[in-house]
């Protein structure tokens, strides 16, 4: 992916991100003066959800207020990246010189191009001998398209290495050894949960093997996303759906399944945003009864057609298809951690799944749903489909649990993010939204999307 265009209509990400690195790494400095007056200078932002960023540390990370404040604006800088970086990782670095004073930034701006450390590098100049790099990802220690960063950082002579997140990816890490075996002192933890937060994408995918998955609705007040006669354009708001075109812009590929193919005939393409790069629109069609005709086969986007072994695609000449393994035990369907990795094989580091409530149920049952977006209007249906069907849950005992990461008014609607809960409810305790969360009539439309 590339270009400014896309980084300009997007850089309303990067004003959520530097939202919420501005209020941990405020969280951080409060806690870090109050350690000082109890003689302890000593700062590590506890996430509360079990992770472990830098497997290999062996000291938690000492942090000064200057720390932050250069690792703050990495993640920031990294934030920029976003959309254009795909399948690499968005990554920032902040070059400070002997004397502390910042000498140069820079950040990964497309896959293939100078990581963020060399970027910063060439921005400070001789100014990097004997100063720090604050980095938001382990500098890699290996040769892809551009060398590694290790080296790198080594030639300029910088002598300390602060890293928010260890790299996980066995390709590329190691760079925290090679630099601490040249005699540099390396740290790594600081602002760590923020840092995976604007990275989450690329790191789950590396993580688990598959892209992130993220599920998005649109449903009434009383959980509907269609009328009882299968209509359901438009539930939401233009806003809110205007919304839905800069998920689409941040996502790699766009999923839906036949039963909206059939009764929305959908486009799935970005719309709205200028240069944004178009996703891959995928549909899983298990007897290919997709038509030439259908809006998803226009030139907006590249399209998909997943089909189940022996399905006729002669209809569809032209046509990117594959064939997919059916969905193991008795649900129909065809095998969705096939199609996961048949998308990172074509390196899709995130879905938006778009589909109706057949497929997102299918998604929560194969526990491959990392984050949910459900776009609430005030309207009632009182008949129709639920947002979610089947998922294998019978009771309420074994209900998915989610913690709500955001609540946010847009236009006439309700923004609801949550993500798997980590621990179970009775641990996690009650779920609210803040007092200071902007749900509110008067409040306008989002900055971020
Ligand atoms: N408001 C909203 O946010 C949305 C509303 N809708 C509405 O939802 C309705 C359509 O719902 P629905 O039929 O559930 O649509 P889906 O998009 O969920 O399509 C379901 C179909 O996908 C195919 N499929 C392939 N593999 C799998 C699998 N592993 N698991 C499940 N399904 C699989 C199956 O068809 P096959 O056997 O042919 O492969 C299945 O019948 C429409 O009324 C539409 O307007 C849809 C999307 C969003
Ligand atoms: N009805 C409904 C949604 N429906 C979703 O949007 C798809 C249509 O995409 P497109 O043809 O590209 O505009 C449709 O198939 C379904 O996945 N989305 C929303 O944000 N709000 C709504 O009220």
């Amino acid at each position: 992916m590339g270009g400014s265009a896309r980084r300009a209509a997007l850089s309303r990400y990067a004003g959520r991100w530097r939202r919420l690195v501005t209020h941990f790494g405020d969280r951080c400095a409060r806690r870090l003066r109050r350690s000082r007056v109890s003689g302890v200078s000593r700062c590590s932002v506890v996430d509360r959800q079990p992770r472990s960023p830098c497997p290999n540390r062996q000291e938690d990370p000492v942090a000064t207020a200057a720390d932050i404040a250069a690792m703050r604006r990495a993640i920031e800088l990294a934030a920029r990246g976003l959309g254009s970086t795909s399948p690499n990782p968005v990554v920032g670095c902040v070059i400070t010189d002997a004397s502390g004073e910042i000498a140069g930034t820079g950040y990964h701006e497309r896959a293939g191009g100078p990581h963020a450390e060399v970027h910063a590098l060439r921005a400070a100049g001789t100014r990097a001998r004997g100063g720090t790099a604050y980095v938001t990802l382990e500098p890699c220690d290996h040769t892809g398209r551009t060398g590694p960063c290790s080296q790198a950082l080594l030639a300029a002579g910088i002598t300390r290495v602060v890293h928010a997140v260890a790299d996980p990816n066995p390709q590329a890490s190691g760079g925290a050894g090679t630099l601490r075996a040249a005699g540099v002192r390396v740290e790594c933890g600081l602002l760590g949960p923020e840092a995976e937060a604007v990275n989450a994408a690329w790191l789950t995918s590396v993580r688990l093997g598959r892209p992130q998955v993220v599920w998005k609705y649109a449903a009434t007040l009383d959980g509907r996303i269609a009328a009882e006669d299968r209509s359901s354009r438009w539930i939401t708001s233009p806003e809110a759906r205007a919304d839905v075109h800069r998920l689409r812009a941040g996502a790699d590929a766009v999923v839906i399944g036949s039963g909206t193919l059939r009764t929305d005939d959908p486009q799935l393409a970005v719309r709205g945003i200028e240069g944004a790069v178009q996703p891959l629109r995928v549909v899983l069609d298990s007897r290919a009864t997709v038509t030439p005709a259908a809006r998803v086969l226009d030139d907006a986007a590249p399209t998909l057609i997943a089909v189940g072994e022996g399905a006729d695609t002669g209809h569809l000449p032209g046509v990117d298809t594959v064939v997919l393994p059916a969905a193991p035990g008795p649900g129909r369907g065809l095998d969705l951690h096939a199609l996961l990795a048949e998308l990172s094989a074509r390196g899709v580091r995130s879905v938006l799944l778009e589909g109706g409530p057949t497929l997102a149920g299918a998604f929560v049952a194969a526990r491959a749903v990392d984050k949910v977006i459900g776009y609430l209007a005030p309207a009632l249906l009182g008949a129709g489909p639920a947002a979610l069907g089947g998922a294998g849950i019978s009771t309420i005992g074994e209900a998915l649990r989610l913690d709500l990461t955001e609540s946010v008014r847009i236009g006439p609607d309700l923004r609801i993010t949550a993500v798997p809960a980590s621990v179970p409810a009775a641990a996690a305790g009650p779920v609210s939204v803040p007092v200071s969360t902007p749900v509110s009539a008067a409040a306008p439309a989002p900055e971020e999307s």
